[in-house]
């Protein structure tokens, strides 16, 4: 007993060690899958999904998932593998009563399955409020300049209370329903003690069995019954634990929107991109297109402007350029070949955007400019920042390339943070450069000589989108897009000299508001 006692202590913690370290372990390795798996998805995909949705479904899933694994699969495991050898001994009592044990499983796995489904159904809802509670607090967090400007902090909290108050709804129907498994599985593991008890007393009577075997059977019984509490019990969990995991394991399976990637990965590019004939909709359908049979070129080392009123889908050119989304027809060539027949990661070495909500992460400003390009020496981060006209206000903030951007780039200005974006874009060395309203938080002077400077010393195909005619009329192409439509196209002497959308473009960009104002 002694060495038992001694060896089952020593196995139990190895067991309890190697068990704990192997759920740790899947937990990181799942969650660290989970998180890849999201990252790979298309644009498309995050268009329609929240990101604090998308963070609970990362972390508070899996967590839940692996918390409820780690202890009630064990155990699980640890009940179902008692049954086979307590089956073995009790056989050997009497058949018979053993039979009639088995005759109450049935009931109890009805039972198990009942409340299982239902606590893998709850566990589902419960994860996707837990999902929408979540994004009211990051979306809070994240905009709280605007929440406080509006003085919303009382309309924030109510939000964010209504979503607990449907967890908290959730959690009682969850709690409700541990509880009747609980209450059954004592129940009925009870009711098959009573009735062991009254057939085996049977037995003893008749001379069926002896009364050393009943009692013998009934110590086996006791241990069976606690055995299928255990399962009854554990069962439930662990679909509430598949429950839980169900928008992990869909992440996981769910195959990217995307055509493979492609192979190409020349020494040389030109930059020659042309669009051909190129129709999409965000959507896929064909009744809401935003660009329609859409063709120009961009000429290499050029600069080519694309102008026209709001909604006209400038930036959604941008965005197919980019690979986010795929054209429903047409195609986008790169020095003529398709586009998607590239590389994905050579495409976005060679092509830089800066957009006009670009986004600076919370870290110094240094690691901002070499964002992925880590590698870059100091002096191309500074001729970077120099072209980009950031270099001087960045050498006199205090800590200089050293301060931290703050969440967002909450810590510099509006025009700094484009500034630096630029510089983000120009240290790759970009063989095509795209401006989609790069320079719209600068004053006029310094968004001429950002302008000047880029135009004039970076040698690259350029796709300028602006507001501003003056830049615009810099640019030896301009496209005029309408309606998702190529209007017309050509240089600024000739478009005015047509006279047509892009002179009427020119007229109501330039007429200042009190002009405007005056006319009405
Ligand atoms: N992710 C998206 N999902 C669905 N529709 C979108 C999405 N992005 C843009 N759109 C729609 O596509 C149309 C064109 O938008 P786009 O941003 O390309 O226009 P734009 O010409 O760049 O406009 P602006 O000059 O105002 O920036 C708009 O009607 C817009 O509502």
């Amino acid at each position: 007993m002694a060495i038992l006692t001694i060896a089952g202590a020593l196995f139990e913690f190895l067991c309890d060690l190697i068990y704990n370290i192997t759920t740790t372990s899947i937990h990181s390795t799942v969650q660290e899958l989970v998180f890849e798996a999201v990252l790979k998805q298309e644009l498309a995909f995050f268009d329609s999904r929240k990101p604090g949705e998308l963070v609970s479904h990362i972390t508070t899933s899996t967590n839940k998932m692996s918390e409820i694994l780690s202890q009630e699969l064990s155990y699980l495991m640890w009940y179902i593998s008692r049954f086979a050898f307590l089956m073995f001994f009790m056989v050997n009592q009497s058949w018979k009563m053993l039979l009639l044990t088995w005759m109450g499983l049935p009931i109890c796995w009805v039972i198990a399955e009942f409340t299982g489904n239902f606590q893998q159904s709850i566990s589902r809802e419960l994860q996707n409020a837990l999902g929408e509670a979540n994004q009211v607090a990051t979306e809070t967090f994240s905009h709280i300049k605007t929440v406080k400007s509006f003085a919303n902090e009382d309309g924030e909290t109510e939000k964010y209370r209504c979503r607990l108050d449907d967890i908290y709804r959730l959690n009682k129907m969850e709690s409700g329903a541990y509880a009747f498994s609980m209450w059954s599985s004592t129940l009925s593991s009870l009711a098959m003690k009573v009735c062991v008890l009254y057939y085996g007393g049977i037995l003893v009577t008749r001379g069926g069995i002896s009364s050393g075997d009943l009692v013998s059977f009934i110590l086996y019984e006791l241990q069976f019954s606690s055995a299928v509490e255990s399962v009854m019990t554990s069962y439930p969990k662990v679909r509430e634990a598949i429950g839980a995991s169900e928008k992990s394991f869909e992440y996981l399976d769910r195959k990217p929107n995307l055509p493979p990637d492609g192979h190409l990965n020349p020494q040389h590019l030109d930059g020659c991109i042309e669009f051909k004939n190129v129709t999409f909709s965000y959507s896929g359908k064909s009744d809401n297109l935003v660009l329609k049979d859409v063709s120009f070129k961009l000429k290499p080392g050029r600069i080519t402007a694309l102008v026209g009123s709001n909604s006209t889908g400038k930036s959604t050119c941008v965005k197919l350029l980019e690979r986010f989304y795929q054209p429903q027809a047409g195609e986008i060539l790169l020095d003529g070949k398709p586009l998607h027949h590239y590389r994905d990661q050579y495409l976005h070495e060679k092509i830089a955007v800066v957009s006009q909500d670009c986004v600076l992460f919370a870290r110094p400003i240094r690691e901002n400019i070499k964002y992925g390009y880590e590698d870059a020496s100091d002096e191309e981060m500074y001729a970077a920042a120099r072209l980009a006209g950031a270099h001087g206000f960045i050498t006199k903030l205090m800590n200089g390339y050293d301060t931290d951007a703050g969440e967002r780039g909450g810590q510099v200005s509006g025009g700094q943070k484009q500034r630096i974006a630029i510089a983000r874009a120009l240290i790759r060395r970009p063989k095509i450069l795209i401006l989609d309203s790069a320079t719209s938080d600068l004053d006029s002077q310094t968004e001429y000589l950002v302008t000047q400077a880029l135009f004039q010393q970076i040698h690259c195909t350029v796709l300028l989108i602006s507001r501003n005619m003056s830049v615009v009329e810099k640019a030896d192409h301009i496209v005029v897009l309408g309606d998702g439509t190529v209007k017309e196209e050509g240089s600024h002497t000739e478009l005015m000299a047509k006279g047509s959308f892009y002179t009427e473009l020119v007229r109501t960009e330039n007429k200042s508001f009190h002009r405007q104002e005056e006319q009405e």
